[in-house]
C-alpha cells in the first residue's frame, strides 16, 4: 500500500528528533562533512546498503569529504513519508561511527 504524504506538522515533528535535516524543495535534507574523502565514500556505502534493505533510497552527493542526502517518496508523487524520516533516523544513527558531523 503506498504510505501516506506526512502532513507539515508531521514533517516538522519528525525534523526535531533530526539534528541538522531541514525539508527543502520537498525533500528531507542533510549534508554530512566527514574527515576525509574516503570517509565520505565509506558513509555513502553504508547507507547504499540501508537503502537496499529498506528499498528506499535517497539521492547521495558526494563532493570531497561532504556527502548530502537528499529524500522523498518518488511512489506518492514526490512527498515526503514516513519512510524518508525512517532512513534520515537509519543515516543520523550510522554517522557518527563514520566522523560525520
Ligand atoms: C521497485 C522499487 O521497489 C521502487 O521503485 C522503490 C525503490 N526506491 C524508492 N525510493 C524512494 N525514495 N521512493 C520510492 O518510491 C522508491 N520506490
Amino acid at each position: 500500500m503506498a504510505p501516506k504524504p506526512l502532513t507539515g506538522q508531521e514533517i516538522e515533528e519528525a525534523l526535531a528528533g533530526l539534528p541538522g535535516w531541514a525539508h527543502e524543495d520537498g525533500r528531507l535534507v542533510r549534508e554530512y562533512a566527514l574527515p576525509g574523502h574516503l570517509a565520505a565514500v565509506a558513509l555513502l556505502v553504508h547507507i547504499a546498503t540501508v537503502q537496499e534493505e529498506m528499498d528506499h533510497h535517497a539521492d547521495l552527493t558526494l563532493t570531497y569529504n561532504r556527502l548530502g542526502v537528499a529524500v522523498n517518496t518518488h511512489s506518492v508523487g514526490g512527498k515526503v513519508t514516513e519512510l524518508d524520516v525512517r532512513l534520515a533516523r537509519r543515516v543520523e544513527e550510522m554517522a557518527p561511527a563514520h566522523g560525520a558531523s
